[in-house]
């Protein structure tokens, strides 16, 4: 028995990369529109409602519109883009935030899968949060980067174009950027991060790292605590795991291709300060992996099945 699964959006950058990670798996029948239906509502509304599962690829917009053309009870959403990531009625898709939240995505009708940038974040932070390590109240800065491939067609085509694309350009410069609400709700902080992103001229992967001092722990905390609370929420042999290795350096493409996430803890006793590091691949466990990933474990199947670890 195969359930019957729908991207919508799926020629675009992340519906591609979901769709390539789920051909050929026998207990998945896809859903498929061609290009002269892809964008009409009345070929879409068909497919999601014909659905057990619809993977949403859209821009924001079109991802509530999406939602607001299903008309049964039964279909569940998965949706990649940012419209639903703090919404009342979704549940947050990142399995591996917090205890319980694996059987919560297992539950869901409605999954918001969560942003590439906050994925890399989360994982550092929300550990150390909820261990009372750092404070609620912490005033935190992150800094990242990530390849071209994470503004979708419009950016590919400007990178490849190659007229007005850069080796390395900051952005979101006002401090507005669409990801900090599920950076601070989901890591259960009082204050948004200063958010500062960066994009590269390399097609995919990304490094997010969170400097701190250590003065802003809880009182006597250790660069050791903050391995020993990180390694405990991140069990062997899944898709986030602490480094063991001693390395001097990361790279941007560490992690790219697959949808694993690696996360470092770099400490100087001397300074007092720590670079807490995570590298992962934007269209991987930044977004298609992980979506994958959510609808493997909403499914009941192998949580690990089509993804590249
Ligand atoms: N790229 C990344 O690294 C990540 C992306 N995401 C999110 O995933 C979503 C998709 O992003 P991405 O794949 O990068 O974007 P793309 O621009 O590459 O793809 C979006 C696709 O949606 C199609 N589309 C737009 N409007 C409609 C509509 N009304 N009906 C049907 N199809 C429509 C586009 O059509 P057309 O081809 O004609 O333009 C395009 O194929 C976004 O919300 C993004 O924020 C999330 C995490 C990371
Ligand atoms: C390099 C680049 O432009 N990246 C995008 C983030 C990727 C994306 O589309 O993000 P979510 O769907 O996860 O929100 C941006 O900063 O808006």
């Amino acid at each position: 028995m195969s359930v019957g699964v729908f991207i919508d959006g799926g020629a675009g950058t992340t519906g591609l990369e979901i769709r390539e990670r789920l051909s050929g798996r026998a207990e998945i029948a896809l859903i498929l529109l061609d290009e002269a239906r892809r964008k009409d509502p009345a070929a879409r509304a068909e497919a999601l409602n014909d659905a057990d599962f619809v993977i949403l690829c859209l821009p924001d917009d079109a991802a509530r519109e999406a939602v607001s053309l299903i008309r049964n009870d039964r279909t569940r959403v998965i949706d990649a883009s940012t419209a639903h990531r703090v919404a009342a009625g979704w549940t947050y898709g990142f399995a591996e935030l917090d205890p319980g939240q694996r059987d919560a995505i297992a539950g869901a009708r409605f999954v918001a899968n969560p942003g590439c940038y906050p994925t890399g974040f989360l994982a550092l932070v929300r550990p150390l949060v909820r261990a009372g390590l750092l404070p609620a109240s912490a005033l935190l800065s992150v800094n990242a980067t990530s390849g071209y491939s994470g503004g979708g067609k419009a950016m590919i085509a400007e990178f490849e174009a190659g007229e007005t694309a850069t080796a390395f350009r900051p952005y979101a410069l006002s401090l507005g950027h669409k990801h900090v609400p599920e950076m601070t709700v989901h890591a259960g902080l009082q204050h948004g991060p200063i958010f500062q992103p960066a994009v590269a001229d390399t097609y995919r992967g990304m490094v997010v790292e969170v400097p701190l001092h250590l003065a802003q722990f809880a009182p006597g905390t250790q660069p050791g605590d903050i391995g020993a609370v990180l390694r405990d929420a991140y069990p062997a042999g899944g898709l986030v795991r602490l480094s063991q290795d001693t390395v001097s350096t990361v790279a941007i493409e560490d992690d790219a291709g697959t949808d694993r996430m690696t996360l470092h803890l770099f400490s100087n006793p001397d300074a007092a300060q720590v670079r807490l590091v995570a590298t992962l691949d934007n269209l991987g466990k930044g977004a298609g992996g992980a979506a994958v990933q959510n609808l493997n474990i909403m499914a009941g199947l192998d949580p690990l099945a089509g993804l590249v670890i």
